[in-house]
């Protein structure tokens, strides 16, 4: 368990504060528009940033006062990864497991292995595609098995059967510890979440499990199909998707009541739920 109490980190002229909170295991979901502080959040929870004011408590112990053994604790994957691209990926993964004291030959061949990474051991790690340079900074920050393993955008450069199966691995992987992961495409964690994080300009607006937050917003979310006229009279801000098909618009919307007989009420996803959440605050001003 994670508890932060007080924290306050100012970085120009964005803050971030949060008064109290409490991250448990399984895998949360950190959520936020561009620049809510999601990767402030991860950078002071992994003690890469230091707070001006405030603690971070592992387990019951003050972040500040236990650095090394909690460090020791902490697996990291940032949103812009840099390896040594000069590296063969192999040798890549041996160094950093002696770095972190953790060789064992073996626990790697695994790691490799589940992460369908042996084609390029012998590979120059500059040389690898994106998706395979991301999975290569995963398997690194899973090298001593953390406790606390988090994930920045983990699926950026990912095609699509490479995003599917890290999903299925964290969901795994976060049953008894804890993986923290900022995200912007909400849909693709909508099985594997156990706990939303909601970060709004600095602030924490929620942190409690998605059904929660889905059914906040419950009974705002309707999809059918519109002629092309009737599409351009509704409001852009009310649209959460919309698709052509032959001459009509399937669309996806949010409002209080049916907008009309052809549309039918939706259960909301965690992305519905985001644009919902935000389109309150903004009303609210
Ligand atoms: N060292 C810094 N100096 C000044 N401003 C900073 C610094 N670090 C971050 N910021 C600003 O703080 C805000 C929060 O940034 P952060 O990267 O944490 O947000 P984010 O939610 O991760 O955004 P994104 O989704 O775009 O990655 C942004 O406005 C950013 O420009």
């Amino acid at each position: 368990m994670i508890r932060i109490e007080g924290l306050e980190r100012q970085a120009g002229t964005y803050r971030l504060e949060i008064e109290r909170a409490v991250i448990s295991s399984g895998l949360n979901l950190i959520v936020g528009a561009n620049g809510a502080g999601k990767t402030t959040l991860i950078e002071l929870l992994t003690t890469l940033q230091t707070p001006d004011a405030g603690d971070i408590l592992y387990s019951g112990r003050k972040a500040a006062d236990h650095l090394p053994l909690i460090r020791s604790q902490i697996g990291y994957v940032p949103a812009d990864i840099e390896l040594y691209g000069d590296m063969k990926a192999g040798k890549l993964l041996k160094y950093m497991a002696e770095l972190k004291g953790v060789y064992q030959p073996e626990a790697i061949d695994k790691l490799i292995g589940d992460f369908r990474l042996e084609p390029f051991r012998k590979s120059k790690v500059k040389h690898l595609s994106q998706g395979v340079q991301r999975r290569i900074a995963v398997v690194q920050a899973l090298l001593a098995s953390p406790s606390f393993l988090f994930l920045d955008e983990p699926l950026n450069g990912m095609d699509a059967e490479e995003r599917k199966f890290l999903i299925t691995y964290l969901t795994q992987y976060a049953k008894g510890r804890m993986v923290i992961v900022a995200a912007h495409e909400l849909n693709e964690w909508e099985e594997a979440t156990d706990n939303v994080i909601w970060i709004h300009r600095g602030r924490l607006r929620y942190n409690g499990s998605p059904q929660q937050w889905k059914l906040s917003v419950a009974s705002s979310v309707w999809e059918g199909e519109v002629d092309l006229s009737d599409f351009e009279r509704i409001p852009q801000e009310r649209l959460i998707h919309f698709q052509m098909t032959d001459e009509r618009m399937k669309v996806r919307l949010m409002a209080k009541k049916q907008p009309g007989p052809e549309f039918l009420e939706k259960e909301p996803t965690l992305e519905d739920a985001f644009f919902l959440h935000m389109d309150a605050l903004a009303r609210r001003g």
